[in-house]
């Protein structure tokens, strides 16, 4: 679904990705975690289209430069992490929005897209808020409304940036559930029948949520992969503590892995004896 090699991103002229190798595979749920600063944003804006970069990165096996705007928004859907809605649209009008890649210049909505409107808004639990201005709602419903816009759009790649930072348990259960049945039915073959069947790429804070739903975690760590694999793997005490700098338990569980976290990563002794060294006489 998704091959970049080499992919390097410099933002105000610094690098921020450097030379990642990465491959998505149809009908899978890639995990992205990472520290605060890794890259998991810049990554996901890149795989969207929406960066420069250096290196390969081809989507559906076409260079991504060569999508055009529309076709890629058909392609590839990106969830932000912001949730400030500035404008009083209705929520049904933000989620429609998601359907403008379907659509001619100023074509109105046909009887298709209005039915995609309204799966994505029932999808997302929004029904009883529909009419209700975007930038009255609360933060986590705001979170679900953009959820809502992405699944209108019926992009085939999801791209996730911490989708669920302001939902409360239940709905984001209720949410990474729904993505996930969408995930299962690509994986299965279902396309056709279930029109909006996807592939995810979602960066996620909490690991034991990450690894509840993902079938593969990539790590990343000051712009490059620390490491990827299933996440039970790849989650343990040594790369939490190198990585992320806590030092943890991990037990894997029948849907993921347990993390007890114990405290912040002791520092090596020969870093102990750098800190106090004393410093040197002129
Ligand atoms: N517009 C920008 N201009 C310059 N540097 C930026 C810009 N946006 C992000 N960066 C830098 O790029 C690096 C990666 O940022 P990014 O937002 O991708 O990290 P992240 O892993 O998503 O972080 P977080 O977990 O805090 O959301 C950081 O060092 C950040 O300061």
């Amino acid at each position: 679904m998704v091959s970049a090699r080499g992919l390097g991103v410099a933002l105000a002229k610094r690098s921020v990705l450097h030379g990642l190798d990465l491959d998505v595979r149809p009908g899978e749920w890639l995990g992205i975690v990472g520290p605060n600063g890794s890259g998991k944003t810049t990554l996901l804006r890149t795989l969207a289209g929406l960066l420069p970069y250096t290196g390969s990165l081809a989507v559906r096996g076409r260079d991504l430069r060569l999508w055009r705007g529309q076709d890629r928004a058909r392609e590839v859907a990106l969830v932000r992490q912001q949730t400030d809605l500035p404008f009083a649209f209705s929520v049904r009008e933000v989620v429609a929005m998601g359907r403008a890649p379907h659509l001619g210049w100023l074509s109105p909505l046909a009887a298709r897209d209005k039915q995609a409107v309204s799966n994505a808004i029932t999808d997302l639990a929004l029904d009883a808020l529909a009419l209700r201005p975007v930038n009255a709602l609360s933060g986590g419903e705001q979170q679900r409304v953009l959820l809502a816009q992405a699944l209108a759009q019926e992009a085939p790649l999801l791209l996730l940036d911490e989708p669920t930072a302001h939902l409360d348990v239940r709905h984001r259960l209720d949410v990474l559930d729904r993505v996930r049945r969408l995930v299962a039915a690509r994986a299965s073959g279902e396309t056709a029948s279930a029109g909006g069947a996807k592939t995810v790429v979602a960066a996620m804070h909490d690991l034991e949520w990450a690894a509840r739903y993902a079938d593969r975690l990539v790590v990343l760590h000051g712009g490059r992969i620390a490491a990827e694999g299933a996440p039970a793997d790849v989650l343990t005490p040594a790369l939490l503590g190198d990585v992320f700098g806590v030092r943890a338990e991990v037990e894997p569980t029948a849907s993921g892995v347990r993390v007890r976290y114990l405290g912040r990563h002791a520092p090596e002794a020969s870093e102990l004896t750098e800190i106090g060294a004393p410093h040197p006489t002129p």
